[in-house]
């Protein structure tokens, strides 16, 4: 019997490429039927550890597979002894195929079935078996009304392989979406259970292989991939005799007045970070706060871009951005910085200055844009990142030749080639001011220590959310400067700094 799984694979599909995935396991001789009943019998055990006392469901039932495999729960349901109904949203009698023969069964097993309309009554347990992979655009009447219904109802949801409503592909809510309590989803995760609207309607996850035979599996092309521990770069640990040289140098540019603040945590964090050196260039009125706060840092006063380039010529790796406003003093160190050669972060206003054409981007940069620093880069808007982010992260690497962090919600790191990853830790404590800056800082440290953009910027994210996880058991009111400890502490059990 195939079991489900807590611990998520790493691969992450689109509906196209998990619909190819059963259709490559039906060929190699899982027959469609079987698969459905695996994927039944994985929601049914799901559904009663999470509530085993219910008793009662009622499955709202729409008519392509996902119905299937939802006639087929309300099958294991009656025979186990509880109240059941199906509400069938649509004429069943059109039902096809599998979920056809799926309707059979639940008719033999005594089933209640009966036509789905506004004032049915729900009880128990709900399980959506509306919509699942096979929908497309916006959801049609009754199904929609259906979806209302549901997420009105308090009552307690089962997803089944994906909340109805919301797209495989990018996470969002096509009209309406299912939001439930607990999803259990089959034999590939699809990227649309973690990014955009997703984490509002997913609930906890659960993940059923459906004993799916690996090798197919492994076969099978990926959107993206999960950064987990087992998946981000680690960093090797230092030799003995390590000194400071070893670890990089650090310049992170920004402050301009008023701004202070922004790029000294980002300095902060690339010290915390482990960055063997870390110099700040700023306006001259905050250096002296700079140096109160951390003695440990270089923090020079630049008013031009000379003194600027001069500090750059001695960095191996440049953090740009943080505060540094969009007024002439930011405009000529973000045009210094551009004709840098060393690996680089653009963060914040040297975002916004590059999507309004004040400079080119340079080689070599990790860019980390929240939603509406990316829709300004894509000259388009955020509800339009937003509703297709992991599109919106691949176009920008592609567009500025560069490593892209879309922040937000299911951050996706994207590079030029098309490699994409997406991190699924963080909490909405996180939501606030500094953490960006934290988050570059971090991409510099990683840099300064040797690993490649694309792996910096994928261990920096997953660094980032798991510690902002740890610390958000306090709730609201979260620092940016908290993280520092926690990061800490995650790197070293991530990458021990002696062997
Ligand atoms: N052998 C397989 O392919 C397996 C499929 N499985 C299930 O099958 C599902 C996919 O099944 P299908 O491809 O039949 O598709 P779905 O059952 O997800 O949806 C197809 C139905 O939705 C309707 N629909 C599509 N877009 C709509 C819209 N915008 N508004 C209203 N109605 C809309 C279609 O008319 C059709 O009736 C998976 O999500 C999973 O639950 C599982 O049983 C595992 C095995
Ligand atoms: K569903």
């Amino acid at each position: 019997m195939p079991d489900i799984q807590e611990d998520l694979p790493l691969s992450l599909y689109s509906a196209a490429q998990v619909r190819e995935l059963d259709a490559r396991l039906i060929a190699a001789g899982t027959p469609g039927f079987e698969l459905m009943s695996r994927a039944a019998h994985a929601a049914w055990r799901a559904l009663r550890r999470r509530w085993p006392q219910a008793g009662a469901l009622t499955v709202l039932a729409g008519r392509g597979n996902n119905a299937g495999d939802g006639y087929l729960v309300a099958a294991l349901a009656q025979r186990a002894g509880w109240r059941v109904r199906v509400l069938a949203v649509g004429d069943p009698q059109q039902l096809q195929g599998d979920a056809a023969q799926a309707l059979g069964e639940a008719r033999q097993a005594g089933v209640a079935i009966e036509p789905w309309s506004e004032c049915a009554p729900l009880d128990g347990v709900l399980v959506d078996a509306l919509l699942g992979t096979g929908l497309g655009g916006t959801v049609r009447e009754p199904y929609a009304q259906a979806i209302r219904q549901i997420n009105a109802s308090g009552l307690p949801v089962l997803a089944v392989d994906i909340p109805s409503g919301l797209s495989a592909d990018t996470g969002c809510a096509l009209g309406v979406a299912v939001r439930a309590e607990l999803t259990v989803t089959f034999i590939g995760l699809k990227i649309g259970l973690f990014t955009g609207e997703a984490p509002d309607h997913v609930g906890t996850l659960v993940f059923a292989d459906l004993a799916a035979d690996p090798q197919i599996v492994t076969a099978q092309p990926v959107t993206a991939r999960r950064l987990a521990a087992g998946s981000v770069a680690r960093l090797a640990p230092r030799p003995r005799t390590a000194h400071k040289g070893h670890f990089g140098h650090v310049l992170v540019v920004g402050g301009d007045l008023g701004l202070g603040g922004a790029a000294l945590l980002g300095a902060e964090s690339a010290l915390r970070a482990g960055a063997g050196l870390v110099s700040l260039a700023t306006r001259g009125a905050h250096v002296p706060a700079a140096l109160a706060r951390c003695p440990e840092l270089m923090s020079r006063g630049v008013e031009s871009a000379n003194q600027a380039l001069a500090l750059m010529a001695r960095a191996d790796v440049l953090v740009v951005g943080p505060g540094l406003g969009q007024a002439a003093w930011g405009r000529s160190l973000l045009s210094a910085a551009a004709g840098c050669a060393q690996p680089q972060v653009w963060d914040a206003d040297a975002l916004n200055l590059l999507a309004a054409g004040a400079v080119g981007a340079p080689a070599n940069a990790v860019l980390t844009p929240h939603p509406g620093e990316a829709a300004r880069l894509l000259g388009s808007d955020i509800a339009t990142v937003q509703a297709d982010r992991p599109a919106a992260a691949l176009a920008l690497a592609r567009r500025y030749g560069a490593v892209v962090v879309l922040k937000g919600a299911g951050s996706l790191v994207a590079d030029p080639q098309g490699r994409l990853a997406l991190c699924d830790h963080g909490h909405p404590a996180m939501a606030g001011a500094g953490l960006g800056d934290v988050l570059a800082g971090l991409v510099g440290a990683l840099l300064a220590q040797g690993l490649a953009p694309f792996e910096a910027a994928c261990l920096a994210v997953w660094l980032h959310a798991r510690a902002g996880e740890r610390l958000a058991v306090l709730g609201r009111g979260l620092l940016a400067s908290d993280l520092f400890p926690a990061i800490r502490q995650l790197l070293e059990e991530h990458s021990p700094c002696l062997n």
